[in-house]
């Protein structure tokens, strides 16, 4: 009796280490999940995706007279050495860009795709300082010292396509 009971108890201890492993598994492995206390920063929604376009003009009419979205007035941004217009679509925005002045960060990517494309996506923190600080920390390349008043009046900051596997992101101040 108390041998089959002990191998009762073996077979349970066995099961839950084995669930446990696998719990370790799919739980994100970032030291930075909105799962563990010590985290002094977290992402929140995607706030727009950005388009760089040739001609604003064009672009600003498929997504208004065509598309039927509602779309702001194209904006200077001097600072940021870009033209914005910004589409609706309810659960997030679209940011469409054209270079603005010699020295427009996006005048490259204009140059090597020549019809426009993708730009980078924004995405929304909880706290940019932390952000930034943790991200130093993690090697994340920052492109600029400090945060940039952003297109909606915001800090934000951008972290090197290349080390995010290939697409630039904007993290902007919620
Ligand atoms: C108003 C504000 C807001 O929303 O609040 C904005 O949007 S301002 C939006 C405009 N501002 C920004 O984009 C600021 C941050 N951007 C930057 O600092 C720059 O644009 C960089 C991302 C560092 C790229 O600089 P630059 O064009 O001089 O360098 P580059 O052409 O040599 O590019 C270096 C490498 O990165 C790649 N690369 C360049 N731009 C990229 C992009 N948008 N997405 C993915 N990869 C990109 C290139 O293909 C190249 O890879 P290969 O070496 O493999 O060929």
């Amino acid at each position: 009796m108390a041998a089959s009971v002990g191998r009762v108890v073996a077979g349970l201890l066995t099961r839950l280490q084995t669930s446990a492993a696998t719990t370790r598994t799919l739980l994100p492995s970032s030291s930075c999940s909105q799962n563990i206390p010590s985290c002094l920063w977290k992402l929140g929604r995607l706030n727009h995706v950005a388009i760089v376009v040739p001609d604003l003009e064009k672009a600003l009419s498929l997504y208004k007279d065509v598309l039927g979205a509602q779309v702001s007035e194209a904006v200077a941004l001097p600072e940021h050495g870009v033209y914005t217009v910004f589409v609706e679509l309810g659960n997030t925005k679209l940011e469409l860009l054209h270079p603005l002045g010699e020295k427009s960060p996006i005048a490259s990517f204009l140059e090597k795709n020549k019809t426009g494309g993708m730009h980078h996506i924004c995405i929304e923190v909880d706290d940019i300082k932390a952000a930034m600080t943790e991200l130093k920390k993690k090697k994340i390349r920052i492109l600029s010292e400090e945060p940039k008043i952003g297109a909606h009046g915001k800090p934000v900051i951008f972290l090197h396509p290349k080390d995010c596997h290939g697409v630039l992101v904007e993290l902007e101040q919620a």
